[in-house]
């Protein structure tokens, strides 16, 4: 046994009698009735029953517990929400007591002292900057007038995939429209992304998206955290470095140089107070806001096209409705944003996407901010809250039993939209923290989406038929496919 193993189980062995003391001291007695769930073991709680899909065992188990479930994950008490009365109650009713979040080590490290926004607890400084993204960043002027970049962007791409249809080329979809998808959100974010290859953003990016999505022990049970036994510090601490290296220079350039996109409308507050409260917008706040929005925003968005391609791919059915709606609309020309609002089709196969296909499937953790009852149940401060909108687009009693069918024509003359007010379909969230880039999120996925069904019909390779397409998913910070949608472009305009 190499020495370090050896006192770590030195320490253990000290150490865990203790823990399970404070351990039941903590969580023996409660101040009132739980909420139903499964009986949790000593120190690890839940933990064990999540498996490698968290959402999916947590929806099984809620279908035998119940819509508003009380586990134990690690030493943190955990609700799980799984129908849309009780998101309702959380999202909407109390959503003053539960819309905070829960500060997750990897992302402390990450920050080392920043605050952003997407991750950071509720109080004036997120307010403020909220009351930023609502009045400056996300708004439909702003968001408008990225048009004709993303316009830019996606016409090379569509070039590229004809030259692809013509030496009959199958592509790694998954992975392009991944990249697609950065290139025109980074323009957004940061600008001239190019500029920057020195510090290799994308990759930058893909390993922050992949920390985030790891399942850090440390969090759970903080006892573990003081020996990194998953070594995710110093991984951290190293990237944290990088992005803050990049991110000085971005700065600075735009300093330099004036621009519109969030840096520079960030930068246009600094150093100026943002509250009462004496919060200042400074060069860690814009770093860490930034950093913020490449996570919320890339996989997002991208994952969602992922998903919505292949169950178009997969039901040919689909697939020809769509096309024809582009093409009565259309007609032989590229979509144009201004389009969409009226291919109604085309939004009915998004929202049916993001029903059966949530990229975020348990939204991001909530945090209650001070103890409350809840139809006779006591919650304490700091429980965690995991609203599971994976189960929720999933409830027979709001989508009868072809739950599991791709089938867009649900929607029809129905009245449940994704702007977070109908609880039956919440991928966005809903209430103080809901996505505050959905918009930007929606005309992006509908608008490449809409380009590649109208100019290519789609073939899966090896005479693969659209039945066989495996639609497994994989858990990571977003909800990914599990292996890469691949297939061959043919052009059809
Ligand atoms: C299909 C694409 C997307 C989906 C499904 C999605 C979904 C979500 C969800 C579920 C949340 C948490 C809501 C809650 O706790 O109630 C969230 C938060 C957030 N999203 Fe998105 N998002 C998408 C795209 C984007 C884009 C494109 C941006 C920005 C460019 C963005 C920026 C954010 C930010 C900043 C937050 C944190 C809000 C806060 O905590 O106050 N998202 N998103």
């Amino acid at each position: 046994m190499n020495p370090s193993a050896k006192t770590l189980l030195i320490v253990l062995a000290i150490f865990f009698p203790f823990y399970i003391l404070f351990y039941i001291s903590k969580h023996g007695k409660g101040k009132g009735k739980t909420f139903p769930g499964p009986r949790p073991l000593p120190i690890i709680g839940n933990l064990h029953m999540l498996g490698l899909l968290p959402h999916r065992s947590l929806y099984h188990l809620a279908k035998k517990h119940g819509p508003i479930m009380s586990i134990m994950l690690g030493s943190v008490r955990t609700i799980i929400v799984s129908s849309p009365q009780a998101a309702e109650m959380f999202l909407k009713t109390h959503d003053d007591v539960f819309a905070s979040r829960p500060k997750l080590q990897v992302l402390q490290s990450i920050y080392n002292g920043k605050k952003g926004i997407a991750f950071t607890e509720y109080g004036p400084y997120w307010r403020s900057v909220r009351k930023l993204c609502s009045q400056q960043l996300f708004t439909v002027s702003k968001i408008e007038s990225f048009a004709p970049s993303r316009k830019d962007v996606l016409t090379h791409f569509i070039e590229s995939l004809k030259k692809a249809a013509t030496t009959k080329e199958v592509v790694n979809i998954s992975k392009m429209v991944g990249n697609l998808n950065e290139k025109m959100t980074l323009k957004m974010i940061l600008g001239p992304v190019e500029r920057y290859e020195e510090f290799n953003i994308q990759e930058l990016i893909e390993e922050l998206t992949n920390m985030v999505g790891v399942f850090n022990l440390a969090d759970f049970v903080p006892f573990f955290g003081a020996f990194d036994l998953q070594g995710l510090k110093a991984r951290t601490r190293t990237l944290g470095e990088k992005l803050d290296k990049a991110l000085e220079m971005i700065i600075n350039d735009h300093q330099q140089e004036k621009q519109d996109d969030f840096i520079g409308t960030m930068l246009t507050k600094l150093n100026k107070q943002m509250n009462p409260n004496g919060d200042t917008m400074d060069r860690n706040s814009i770093k860490a806001i930034t950093i913020d929005m490449f996570v919320a925003s890339l996989d997002t968005s991208s994952t969602t096209l992922e998903w919505a391609l292949s169950a178009l791919i997969r039901h040919p059915r689909v697939m020809l409705k769509l096309q024809s709606e582009l093409e009565s609309n259309i007609g032989k020309r590229m979509v144009e944003e201004n389009d969409l609002p009226k291919l109604e089709y085309l939004d009915m196969v998004v929202r049916e996407t993001l029903r059966l296909y949530p990229v975020a499937p348990m939204l991001i953790p909530r945090e209650s901010m001070k103890d409350i009852i809840i139809d006779g149940c006591y919650i304490s401060k700091k429980s965690r809250v995991i609203v599971n909108v994976f189960a929720i687009g999933r409830d027979p009693n709001v989508w009868s039993n072809n739950v599991e069918e791709f089938f867009p024509e649900r929607f029809i003359n129905s009245n449940i939209e994704l702007h977070g007010h109908d609880f039956e379909l919440i991928p966005f969230g809903s209430g103080r923290r809901v996505c505050p880039g959905k918009k930007l999120a929606l005309i992006t996925v509908k608008l490449i989406l809409a380009q590649l069904v109208h100019c290519f019909d789609w073939e899966l390779p090896g005479g693969m038929s659209p039945n066989d397409l495996d639609m497994t998913e994989k858990f990571s910070s977003s909800l990914p496919r599990k292996t890469n949608l691949c297939a061959k472009p043919i052009y059809r305009m």
